[in-house]
């Protein structure tokens, strides 16, 4: 059973005594003195003893190595004199003797070293103090490695900073993979656009991602409801009222059943009209007028409906132009027209491509448990082309190659002719040479560049589809079986 033993507790001022086991047989003076002696020499803590005058009376050999101060001056003066000689910056002890209470303190002594000090002190019957005793423990060694911690927390925290900064230039925002700093600025925006509910119009070619960016504000606003799609260069002009604004039952023959329109099913969500410079004259005013009482009223009905949605417009088309030719209302484009993103074509941010394509095998690789990679040369290729279909052609050449080739390797001569020729391509010659192509192919690759060339040269897609002389609806299908 250890006994605690109180002796010295009252020259202690909040000390906890000494605690004494059944073994400590120890009696003698000189026993027990060569018992303390020997805990005071070895201890790594520097330890110092002065007396009420602030003499010294005794230290150990860590104290004279922590404070670096001589011997023979620790004999000669007072804490308080070696402070006034400026032996040493501060005196803990003195400080006690003054207060008549614990001190702790900090010191960083001439030699360099720096140690926290506490010294208490321990009175007589008298209640004068008897002495002052001075525990000085090093922390030179403990804060250097606290400076070093603190540097390797800042690298730290650089090195964090830098890779989300690098992560964000390589950066996947939910489905959109991107390097280009085009795209990380339009991401940013984006996030800020879809803290409010103002509509967005966002502009750019066929397939640069339209869709994909409507989706992410859709998906980073925290709207409850669905994310509604609807491509109104797709849906022939008599359909397309009824799939926007619903029907009651009896409303036009065969409407057997009332049915909500797109735009009610968006309701607390997004609605994504792709294609807006496509949707007809008629009902631009009827879109317009939803836009602003945020009421639908369905085709045959009397009652008008509340709808709570963000809107989203995308177009490859110049709205402007279209207003000018009187084809789009002025009052819908400014109601449209509050937030603004331009996404610039995959030709103008060459550094996606290399990220995209990675992404796109990478997903097949995924799937078919392959390892299939594209070599430099052929990246280079696919750098060096347009891409008149934007990262929607892309996606569909690598899907392409990732079919066609038979090894792990995709090198040039997978690439499609097109893709390896960006001389004959920037040429504009349509007629593929490659011997080996069959009539089929042939006719394939000049439908494809001849299609993506009308598509170029016209403001909206009915405008193509007439130059073309095919049904829009046949357009639309081509297009998407080209990727363009
Ligand atoms: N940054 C991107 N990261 C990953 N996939 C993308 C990215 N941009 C586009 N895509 C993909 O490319 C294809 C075309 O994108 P999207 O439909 O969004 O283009 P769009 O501009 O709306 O085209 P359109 O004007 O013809 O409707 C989609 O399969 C889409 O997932």
């Amino acid at each position: 059973m250890i006994e605690k033993h109180y002796a010295l507790k009252s020259y202690v001022e909040g000390g906890i005594g000494l605690y004494k086991s059944p073994y400590f047989k120890y009696s003698s003076f000189e026993e027990i003195s060569t018992l303390f002696n020997a805990i005071f020499s070895n201890s790594k803590d520097g330890l110092y003893v002065c007396d009420g005058n602030g003499r010294t009376l005794v230290f150990n050999e860590a104290f004279l190595h922590i404070s670096g101060i001589p011997e023979k001056l620790l004999y000669r003066y007072s804490v308080f004199q070696l402070v006034e000689k400026d032996y040493v910056p501060n005196s803990c002890a003195a400080v006690t003797l003054r207060t008549r209470k614990k001190h702790n303190t900090i010191i960083d002594y001439y030699n360099g070293k720096k140690a926290v000090l506490t010294s208490t002190p321990i009175f007589n019957d008298n209640n004068e103090i008897m002495c002052v005793v001075s525990n000085v423990r090093d922390i030179t060694e403990l804060n250097r490695l606290h400076e070093e911690l603190e540097e390797a927390r800042k690298i730290n925290y650089q090195y964090k900073q830098t890779l989300s900064h690098i992560q964000g230039e390589y950066q996947r925002n939910e489905n959109i993979i991107f390097r280009s700093k085009k795209i990380y600025k339009i991401i940013a925006l984006a996030d800020r656009l879809s803290k409010n509910d103002s509509p967005v119009l966002i502009l750019g070619e066929s397939g640069v991602g339209k869709g994909e960016l409507a989706k992410y504000i859709h998906n980073t606003s925290g709207r409850s409801g669905a994310f509604i799609t609807i491509n109104c260069g797709a849906i022939p002009d008599n359909l397309l009222e009824s799939e926007l604004f619903g029907y009651e039952k009896g409303a036009f023959t065969g409407a057997n059943q009332s049915k909500a329109g797109l735009i009610e099913l968006a309701n607390k969500g997004t609605i994504f009209l792709d294609e807006i410079g496509e949707l007809p004259f008629q009902l631009q005013v009827k879109l317009l007028n939803v836009l602003q009482e945020q009421k639908v009223r369905r085709l045959g009905g009397t009652q008008s409906i509340n709808v709570d949605m963000r809107i989203i417009a995308a177009t490859n088309s110049n709205l402007e132009k279209l207003i000018e030719q009187k084809k789009f209302r002025e009052d819908l484009y400014y109601r449209l027209n509050v937030l603004q993103i331009h996404i610039p074509p995959l030709r103008e941010r060459i550094e996606d491509i290399p990220v995209l394509s990675i992404h796109f095998l990478n997903t097949l690789n995924e799937k078919y448990g392959t390892q299939k990679k594209i070599e430099a040369e052929a990246m280079e290729h696919l750098i060096n082309y347009s891409w008149p279909g934007n990262v929607r052609e892309l996606k569909n050449i690598i899907e392409r190659i990732y079919y066609l080739s038979e090894t792990d390797k995709i090198t040039v001569d997978t690439l499609p002719q097109t893709i390896r020729s960006p001389k004959i391509q920037k040429q504009q010659h349509i007629f593929n040479t490659d011997k080996q192509t069959t009539l089929k192919e042939a006719v394939a690759t000049f439908e494809r560049k001849y299609i993506a060339q009308k598509l170029q040269e016209s403001k909206t897609l009915k405008e193509c589809a007439e130059k073309l002389n095919i049904d829009l609806s046949t357009l639309v299908r081509k297009k998407q079986k080209y990727g363009i």
